[in-house]
């Protein structure tokens, strides 16, 4: 199949080889991290303590309970939207319009869990059923993306994305060849992005906690932080919903295996780790370790809010007053860059305040484990090469005045140091 445009995109990820790898790499990482979680010496490195056979991977009682949650969240998704928003303008001038309903989805999922507990839902059963709901979520995965791909085959050529689309089978199923696959009203990248995977998280967290609390007694100290941080992050996500339309994600990559995999999957069953860790290996904490983790939580979620809404508040009203006093350069695009403020500091604050929260989200679990410190070094790695591919596009973007601004703040992600 001969590509139909961004045959000059360069290869991402390796190229076909490293798609290829990363295909089989992520949902091996991901049963890894579940199994040495449960595990008494909770290794991150070593080998998994035993190899699951498929009678513990496959029920088809998690399978429904996941098809049910994607109907749930899919239903929440068509309900009446406190505002509908435009997203940027496409390659047709176009621009497609999104929901803005994802808090109250939040909030609905609380009120029916509820509802459903105190009609006697074992939700602290749901911890037992982690290793056949991931295996689920991943076959989910895989049939999905193979979807997106068949779909793709006959969307307009205008419709596809910049990269995705090499002619490489491999490549184009894990990086997807769709900007943004829908049917009608139904954006399935939008949707999976905030909506089943985060929710879920949280539903994961509480439920690791409702079990803590029936094995122990009450939830301990370091299960509550987990769980309120986790909690304000989605919250927050959600409650910003519209910020996410501005993200590479859905302005610039497909929806493939990648994005469907991490949304669906990864998302839930690895960004739930601490919780997962500390129903296995309580960590003793006191109120005083507990008070500067909360404070380390508290300065990164200032970081990266602040970061986020100075960029955000900037780009829908630069003569806002809260954003019109800051320094800016102008670009050819007639679009300007912020040079003070939280963006004159280092060229991507919101990362840094993101990484102090994941520190802050390990650090309840003491430090004789590497295991809950898995998130902090992945997402190290996953935000050093965004930043890459960030830069990368503003280059394209601004050119000479990229060039400025890199001058002008020339650390990427933390002060002095990168
Ligand atoms: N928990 C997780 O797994 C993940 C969390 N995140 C978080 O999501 C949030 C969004 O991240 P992400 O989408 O990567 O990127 P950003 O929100 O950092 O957006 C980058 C864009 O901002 C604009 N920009 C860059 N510099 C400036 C400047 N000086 N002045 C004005 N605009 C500027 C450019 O776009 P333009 O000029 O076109 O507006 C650039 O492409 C972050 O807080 C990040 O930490 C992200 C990935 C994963
Ligand atoms: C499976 C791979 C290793 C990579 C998958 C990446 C995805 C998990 C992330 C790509 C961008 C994301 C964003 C968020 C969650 C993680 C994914 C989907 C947020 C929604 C998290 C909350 C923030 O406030 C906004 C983020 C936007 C990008």
């Amino acid at each position: 199949m001969a590509p139909p445009q961004g045959s000059r995109a360069p290869l991402e990820f390796g190229g076909p080889l490293g798609a290829a790898a990363l295909l089989l790499l992520l949902p091996a990482t991901m049963f890894h991290l579940l199994l040495v979680a449960r595990s008494g010496p909770a290794r991150l490195l070593g080998p998994p303590p035993y190899l699951p056979g498929l009678e513990a991977l496959w029920s088809p009682q998690a399978l429904l309970l996941w098809l049910t949650w994607l109907g749930l969240q899919a239903a929440l998704y068509l309900l009446p939207a406190r505002k509908v928003a435009e997203g940027q303008e496409l390659k047709d001038k176009s621009r497609l319009c999104y929901p803005i309903n994802g808090f109250q989805a939040l909030v609905l999922t609380a009120l029916l869990v509820g509802l459903g507990t105190s009609a006697g839902l074992p939700l602290g059963a749901l911890p037992e059923m982690l290793l056949p709901l991931a295996f689920s979520a991943t076959l989910t995965a895989f049939i999905f993306s193979l979807f997106l791909y068949m779909k793709a085959l006959v969307a307009p050529v205008s419709a596809l994305a910049p990269g995705g689309n090499s002619g490489n089978p491999i490549y184009d199923f894990f990086l997807g060849r769709e900007l943004n696959p829908r049917i009608y009203f139904f954006d399935f990248k939008y949707f999976c992005e905030l909506r089943p995977g985060l929710i879920g998280w949280v539903i994961i967290n509480l439920a690791l906690l409702v079990q803590e609390a029936e094995l122990r007694g009450s939830p301990s100290l370091a299960m509550w932080l987990v769980n309120g941080f986790q909690l304000l992050y989605v919250g927050d996500a959600l409650w910003h919903e519209e910020a996410v339309l501005t993200t590479m994600d859905i302005t610039h990559d497909g929806f493939g295996f990648m994005l469907a995999f991490g949304d669906l999957a990864w998302v839930p069953f690895t960004y739930s780790l601490q919780a997962q860790f500390l129903l296995y290996h309580p960590q003793p904490l006191g109120l005083p370790m507990a008070s500067i983790i909360c404070l380390i939580n508290a300065i990164g979620y200032y970081v990266f809010r602040g970061a986020n809404s100075q960029k955000n508040t900037f780009r829908r009203n630069p003569s806002d007053p809260r954003v019109a006093g800051l320094e800016t350069i102008s670009t050819a695009t007639g679009r300007q860059l912020l040079v003070s403020g939280w963006w004159g500091i280092v060229r991507h604050p919101n990362y840094l305040g993101d990484l102090i929260m994941a520190l802050a989200w390990s650090l309840p679990c003491g430090v004789s484990h590497l295991l809950p410190y898995f998130y902090l070094l992945y997402f190290t790695a996953l935000l050093v090469h965004r930043e890459a591919r960030d830069e990368r596009q503003c280059l394209q973007k601004y050119g000479l005045a990229w060039h400025e601004y890199c001058r002008r703040v020339p650390y990427r992600i933390v002060p002095y140091v990168y």
